[in-house]
């Protein structure tokens, strides 16, 4: 395929992408394969709904290199391996879609599978943790690759990876691949079903306290959760989020922090969210180093610097919650340790989330 076509159906992938909700914000990455030395993919840290083709950057298979100053996705190598190992891949997608991202933190070495298809055959792999963008995770994921039998692999607390000799292709396993998660969770977990990928939408739809125009609070006029807008703005100020998802107000019903299952969750919402009582102080105290904290038996607040912060803390502490209840399902309810997800949460604070800006 040309460049400048690669580049311009990668754009209008990323933004088909985040409307189908499998991509959010700068997390994830889209790739397109050019020849059999080549691909080009989304740069590092960037609003898929603000790219343009100049912004899409050719690299290397063989060694990953690159020409110019927009740095390429952090995950290039785990696209570099698709393109290597698969001659006939031409498109990859990494997500951190909701479902997947549930199974990945589940601490199965792969997720069984009733039925064969184009897409997926008997199982779908999960490949061995590392950290985000490093070569121990290309190393993981190679391997996971060399071994599948259907067009994806699940990254342990982490999301996927799909692809497929076109868009079209690698956008349907992606799609299919959430909808075999969902199923594949909600039996077990028992949390109220909800259509997959609708999930995020739902957020917008959420009650929330927030400043500026829309200062009404929707909790049932509830002066409680009003004073605590005031009292959450007054010390950190930003925009505050109330969660009363199932999931969530399921876990803050637990007396246990939620420690991160998933990489997002250590970078975006902190090394753990507490269960904070029912009174203003001990919500602000849940807050102090982190963007949520559990209100126990009513939900969650989350907290960002303005409203598509609150909301992505939102969306990520559900999906934690979820994965959290799906690993507790499996046996194996292990977080991230807690080093790896401090120095996720630092890195991200010093220099993934400003890369948007
Ligand atoms: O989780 C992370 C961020 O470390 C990556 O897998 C991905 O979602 C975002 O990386 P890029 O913005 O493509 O560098």
């Amino acid at each position: 395929m040309k460049e400048k076509e690669a580049k311009e159906l990668v754009v209008q992938a990323g933004i088909e992408l985040v409307h189908s909700g499998l991509i959010a914000r700068t997390w994830g990455n889209v790739s397109c394969r050019i020849d059999q030395e080549t691909f080009v993919i989304t740069p590092s840290g960037r609003d898929y709904l603000t790219l343009t083709p100049e912004d899409i950057v050719p690299v290397r298979i063989a060694d990953l290199g690159y020409e110019g100053s927009v740095k390429p996705s952090s995950e290039k190598g785990i696209h570099a391996e698709v393109y290597r190992l698969f001659p006939e891949i031409n498109f990859a997608i990494h997500t951190h879609q909701e479902y997947a991202s549930a199974v990945s933190a589940a601490g199965l070495d792969f997720m069984p599978l009733s039925g064969k298809n184009e897409h997926f055959s008997e199982k779908v792999l999960c490949a061995r943790y590392a950290l985000p963008g490093t070569k121990s995770l290309r190393r993981n994921v190679a391997e996971a690759l060399r071994k599948s039998t259907s067009n994806a692999v699940i990254l342990k607390h982490h999301g996927t990876l799909c692809y497929g000799n076109d868009y079209d292709n690698a956008l349907k396993t992606a799609l299919e691949l959430e909808k075999l998660c969902c199923d594949f969770v909600e039996k077990p977990t028992k949390i109220s079903r909800r259509k997959p990928l609708d999930s995020m939408q739902r957020d917008k739809d959420q009650t929330q306290a927030g400043s500026g125009e829309r200062d009404t609070y929707q909790a049932n006029g509830n002066p409680f959760a009003y004073a605590l807008k005031q009292a959450v703005l007054e010390k950190k100020g930003g925009f505050v989020l109330l969660n009363h998802d199932p999931e969530v107000v399921h876990y803050s019903q637990l007396t246990r922090p939620l420690h991160p299952f998933l990489d997002d969750f250590a970078q975006i919402v902190g090394i753990r969210a507490k269960v904070a009582e029912n009174d203003n102080n001990s919500i602000l105290k849940g807050l102090q180093h982190g963007s949520a904290v559990f209100i126990r038996n009513c939900g969650a607040v989350c907290w960002g610097k303005n409203e598509r912060d609150a909301e992505a803390v939102s969306m990520i502490l559900r999906k934690n919650c979820r994965a959290y209840f799906t690993a507790a399902i499996f046996g194996r309810p292990k977080p991230i340790n807690g080093f790896e997800s401090a120095l996720m949460r630092l890195v991200y604070l010093k220099k993934y989330s400003k890369l948007a800006e």
